[in-house]
């Protein structure tokens, strides 16, 4: 093929041409991968993520120095008896080498994700997030003047900050919770220009997550036997998947996927009670009953998605049955007490969100789902937020427009949007 990528829905098998296409175009409920030209893994000598860009949707790169950056745990895996424990580190840890200041893993969706829109010349990107996504969205815009529009309830604006100014950002906040998020920003995406980021279904978002089984393989040496994350989405389970089976038809890794082991964190578990009872379906009513009341009551608020990509053809499930994967519920308690555990033998503090994960590791080594001598990939998709808050500036985004209960995207709040539009005749500076 001449192109540096096709897309490839996996569905009807028809492989075309990339214009930041989200969903197959014969209707098929799947999720398009990426097929490279290169089937073997080509480092480039650039920053961060953009080290992996042979197999990221994008032609150029974003000079910015944040990628995952993977190590050989000593006093974690000495505490667990693990004897292969590669830790897969996404946040702000400047010893380490860590520099995603906004100090989680969601910067490795958003860079490849902001250049594949400026690429492609979609248009205005449009992202509904509860915390991380957002935040890292806005640092991506803050650094490289890339316009987006951010919309988030109005209980979380202030976990939008970036440690630069963004004024390329509209940040509209609602009354209400994530799901009036999504609700409202899909309605912004009827304005011409905005475009939505689109989730799980983006192949720029998803390629970027993988770039941690791509470093956390190149650092060991080889493909682990196991990888443990914490999912909300599972958007990060699908990557892993993903960039697995690309990194077996290379032929350097191995040949066997690595088995996902995925954690939620309860009493909100949608993804593991499916799991458990061996169902494609999430059915509200028994996995995720009194859903308000249980994400109220979460450790890692940003784990609690009400619509996982869960049984779509090459979601969640498949990459768990493909992989020979397990889920876990993990109690506040458990995860509270596996991050003082992790500060204490590895020195740093740690997202709620990887908490679950490594409480789940714990719970894996002492209940023999993994054994000492094997090769475990533990991705830490945050942390680091004390080093960021003494070393770095912090800007929080101001909001744009405050949207009320059920207000809809017509009269003053359209008017709002499309003049903030007009003002945005910005080129992104590579
Ligand atoms: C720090 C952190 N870890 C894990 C997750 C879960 O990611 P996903 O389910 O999208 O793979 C999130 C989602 O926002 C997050 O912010």
């Amino acid at each position: 093929m001449r192109e540096k990528y096709l897309l490839h829905c996996p569905g009807c098998g028809r492989p075309f041409p990339d214009r930041y296409t989200l969903d197959c175009p014969s209707g098929c409920n799947a999720l398009l991968r990426t097929i490279y030209r290169e089937p073997r893994l080509v480092l480039r000598d650039l920053p961060g993520v953009f080290r992996y860009s042979s197999w990221l949707p994008i032609e150029g790169h974003l000079r910015i120095d944040a990628g995952p950056v993977s190590y050989a745990s000593t006093g974690l895996a000495r505490e667990l008896g693990l004897s292969n424990l590669t830790i897969t580190f996404s946040g702000y840890w400047p010893e380490r080498g860590g520099r995603m200041e906004t100090c989680s893993f969601k910067e490795l969706e958003a860079q490849p994700t902001v250049l594949r829109l400026r690429e492609k010349g979609a248009g205005v990107l449009q992202i509904s997030s509860a915390g991380n996504t957002g935040r890292a969205f806005c640092q991506v815009s803050a650094l490289t003047g890339a316009p987006v529009v951010v919309v988030v309830p109005s209980s979380a604006a202030d976990r939008l900050w970036t440690t630069a100014p963004s004024p390329n950002v509209c940040l509209i906040t609602v009354d209400g919770d994530y799901s009036d998020s999504i609700a409202f920003g899909r309605d912004v995406c009827s304005i011409p220009g905005v475009v939505p980021e689109g989730g799980a279904k983006n192949v720029a978002r998803r390629d970027g997550m993988g770039t941690v089984v791509l470093d956390g393989t190149l650092f060991a040496g080889r493909l682990p036997d196991a990888y443990f994350q914490a999912v909300g989405s599972g958007t990060g389970g699908i990557a892993a998947w993903e960039a697995a089976d690309r990194l077996i038809a290379d032929g350097r890794f191995g040949t066997r996927l690595p088995a996902l082991h995925l954690s939620q964190n309860l009493p909100f578990v949608p993804m593991v009670r499916a799991w458990e009872a061996g169902r494609r379906e999430i059915v509200p009513e028994e996995d995720m009953p009194d859903a308000e009341a249980s994400i109220e009551r979460v450790f890692a608020g940003v784990l609690t998605n009400r619509h996982p990509p869960w049984g779509v053809r090459g979601g969640v499930y498949d990459a768990l049955a493909a992989s020979g994967g397990r889920m876990y519920a993990v109690s506040n308690d458990e995860a509270r007490s596996a991050a003082r555990l992790f500060e204490a033998t590895e020195e740093i503090d740690l997202d709620p969100a990887a908490a679950v994960a490594v409480a789940s590791l714990l719970r894996a080594a002492e209940e023999g789902f993994v054994e000492p001598g094997e090769h475990i990939l533990l991705n830490v998709t945050g942390g680091g937020y004390q080093r960021a808050a003494e070393d770095l500036d912090r800007y929080p985004v101001e909001p744009y427009l405050r949207v009320g209960a059920g207000e809809a995207v017509a009269g003053d709040v359209r008017d709002g949007i499309t003049s903030w539009l007009a003002g945005q005749g910005v080129a992104i500076r590579a």
